[in-house]
């Protein structure tokens, strides 16, 4: 919201942060299905007399956002995907209130897994794994939209089939070219539909959730290429730009993708000492991981016809 105050520019918004809450539903044979939600909410609002005099008639409490959460939560009778679940919350906020302009929800999804015991999916167990399903939706009163998904902390590692060489060489250059190095890298993938109003969401339930697990299956085959050959990376950003190219050729439901992709280093161990200077010969075989400095890739693709 952006307001003319005394002369000056003045733009706000509020909101609850991390609001934390899980969800169990059952079906006709017992088995229950299990989510666990962190929920973001930013309203912006017309409440500006809170700010310059203290009036706080027009203010949503952050409160009153938070146990909004759980309402909503008990109110979805059916499983849905988090990003339903935001649209939906969303939507509260601006048709309930007349002060509320925009609702922007971001949600992280806790990624509980069935358990299996004895190759049997559990019927009520779960365990945690490892990336998480991410979602952020922008609703406005009018009922235009914008939605996106994403993926944080997808950690991927190949013990070859990567490379790094033609890079610029000057005088502080010491990295040695490579056809045959260990690629590491925890990618953050977050992605927009075209959807421009409540109105274009698909109807089937799960169509997000189908979704995120597609495309998570796609970035993931375009890293590592075939299970028995693999396939050769020339740099962290030519595999970036792939596992962007491969999304949107394969969902035209999806106009942007944004990737990022840190380089964790894998460095080589050689040992030596005065006395021997062979203690440990690196034969890709031995590596320090490290986590810091790691090198930063990030880029987006989209679709010309975007708004990106
Ligand atoms: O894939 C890579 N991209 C780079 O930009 C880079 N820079 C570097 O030192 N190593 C690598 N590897």
């Amino acid at each position: 919201m952006a307001d003319e105050v005394e002369g000056l520019r003045f733009e706000q918004r509020h909101g609850k942060a991390r609001v934390r809450v899980a969800r169990v539903w059952k079906d006709e044979n017992g088995r229950h299905f299990f989510v666990e939600w962190n929920v973001s909410i930013s309203l912006l609002s017309d409440c500006l007399p809170a700010y310059v005099r203290g009036d706080n008639s027009d203010i949503v409490a952050t409160d009153t956002m938070k146990n909004t959460v759980y309402v909503k939560a008990k109110e979805c009778s059916e499983q849905l995907s988090v990003e339903d679940f935001a649209i939906g919350l969303a939507k509260h906020f601006t048709s309930f209130y007349q002060q509320v302009t925009t609702a922007i929800i971001k949600i992280v999804e806790k990624p509980w897994e069935r358990v299996c015991i004895d190759g049997q999916p559990h019927g009520h167990g779960f365990k945690l794994g490892s990336e998480k399903h991410t979602t952020e939706v922008a609703v406005k009163k009018s009922g235009a939209l914008l939605v996106s998904s994403g993926i944080e902390g997808l950690s991927l590692l190949k013990t070859t089939k990567s490379g790094f060489e033609g890079f610029i060489r000057d005088k502080n250059t010491i990295l040695p070219e490579t056809r045959e190095r260990m690629l590491a890298t925890e990618v953050s993938a977050s992605w927009r539909y075209p959807f421009e109003s409540l109105s274009s969401i698909p109807a089937k339930p799960l169509y997000f959730t189908e979704r995120y697990i597609d495309v998570k299956k796609v970035l993931i085959d375009t890293f590592f290429g075939p299970p028995k050959e693999g396939v050769y990376s020339a740099s962290v950003q030519s595999t970036l730009y792939h596992m962007a190219k491969a999304v949107l050729g394969r969902f035209p439901d999806i106009s942007s993708i944004q990737l990022k992709m840190p380089n964790l280093h894998f460095l080589p161990v050689n040992l030596s000492s005065k006395d021997n200077p062979v203690i440990v010969k690196f034969e890709d075989d031995v590596y320090l991981p490290t986590d810091e400095p790691h090198g930063s890739i990030e880029a987006s693709l989209s679709r010309i016809w975007s708004k990106m």
